[in-house]
């Protein structure tokens, strides 16, 4: 079944781009990332799934559900974290987070208990002396205290340490074992990787692809770097399936994509006195979605 399903989902700011086109799903059960660079609209994307605000055209459901006309009952099981937290400083935590388990008919105490001891909160703490990245816990807290069927996260690990990053990723594997599905939305992509089954990746308010990360990591370009006997001309390898060629007197280097067979009758055209192939790492084949289009 999947738990999100998105249809060509378009929204504009007036004029301005915000997301165009989007689809697609996300099965019950999995860690799903959503990665992309700053303003390629992995929020919009969320904060229309979660009807804070209206799509201009296209539409998404979340467990079978239109996310507009079913809202109020959908957001029961959903747990969200925002990119920015913002509280009642005045308030003390564990008011805070009995006043969002209000919203729920559930008794959320002993959750509540639970994640704050995982995490080392303090929950008698006003939040108005807690560190940003307390006040980020208390927003996982409050994502994670009704048990949710959905969770979703905008860029969340920004502000905890490394230690808290850890701690939060295996609450989050915990959470999937026991049935949660996860919609994790990062623009680093160590984390993505840590953590998530399949990714979308979004760039300049559209989807660029939607795969496994570790298809992702096996389909992909080969790195070719060549060292010629004599300077080959550069025009030599501009095919098909060639990116970022440099040649630099008697040293080529490209990735490629494609029938191997057809690179390699190029490369046999010239002298060759050595040649490496190797696979990208999965940082170089995310910077190549990550470059602006000219
Ligand atoms: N309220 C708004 N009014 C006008 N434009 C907006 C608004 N919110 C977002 N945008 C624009 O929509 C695009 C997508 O932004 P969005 O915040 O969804 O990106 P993002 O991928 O979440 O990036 P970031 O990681 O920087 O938050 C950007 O071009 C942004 O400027």
């Amino acid at each position: 079944m999947n738990v999100i399903e998105i249809n060509n989902l378009t929204k504009n700011y007036g004029k301005a781009r915000g997301i165009t086109d989007i689809s697609f799903q996300v099965e019950e059960g999995e860690i799903f990332g959503f990665i992309g660079p700053n303003g390629a609209g992995k929020s919009t994307t969320i904060r229309t799934l979660l009807s804070l605000i209206y799509p201009t055209s296209g539409s998404a459901k979340i467990f079978g559900k239109d996310c507009v006309k079913f809202a109020p009952e959908i957001k029961k099981d959903i747990g969200y974290l925002p990119a920015e937290v913002f509280y009642y400083d005045n308030m003390k935590v564990i008011d805070l987070l009995k006043y969002s388990a209000s919203f729920y008919k559930k008794d959320c105490r002993k959750r509540i208990k639970e994640l704050a001891e995982m995490l080392d909160l303090d929950l008698h703490k006003k939040i108005d002396d807690l560190s940003l990245g307390n006040k980020k816990k208390v927003g996982i807290v409050q994502g994670l205290l009704h048990e949710p069927r959905l969770i979703i996260l905008d860029e969340p690990t920004s502000g905890l340490d490394p230690l808290m990053q850890q701690k939060f990723f295996e609450l989050l594997r915990e959470e999937n074992k026991k049935g949660a599905t996860i919609l994790f939305s990062s623009h680093i992509l160590s984390e993505v990787q840590k953590l998530c089954d399949r990714v979308a990746i979004i760039k300049e308010g559209k989807i660029v692809q939607v795969e496994k990360i570790s298809t992702l990591k096996e389909n992909t370009y080969k790195k070719f770097k060549i060292e010629t006997a004599a300077p080959v001309q550069r025009s030599l390898f501009q095919m098909e399936g060639v990116n970022d060629l440099e040649a630099d007197g008697t040293t080529v280097s490209f990735l490629y994509r494609g029938n191997l067979n057809e690179v390699m009758k190029k490369i046999t055209d010239v002298e060759i006195v050595n040649l490496w192939v190797t696979e990208p790492d999965l940082e170089e084949i995310f910077m190549h979605y990550y470059e602006k289009e000219e």
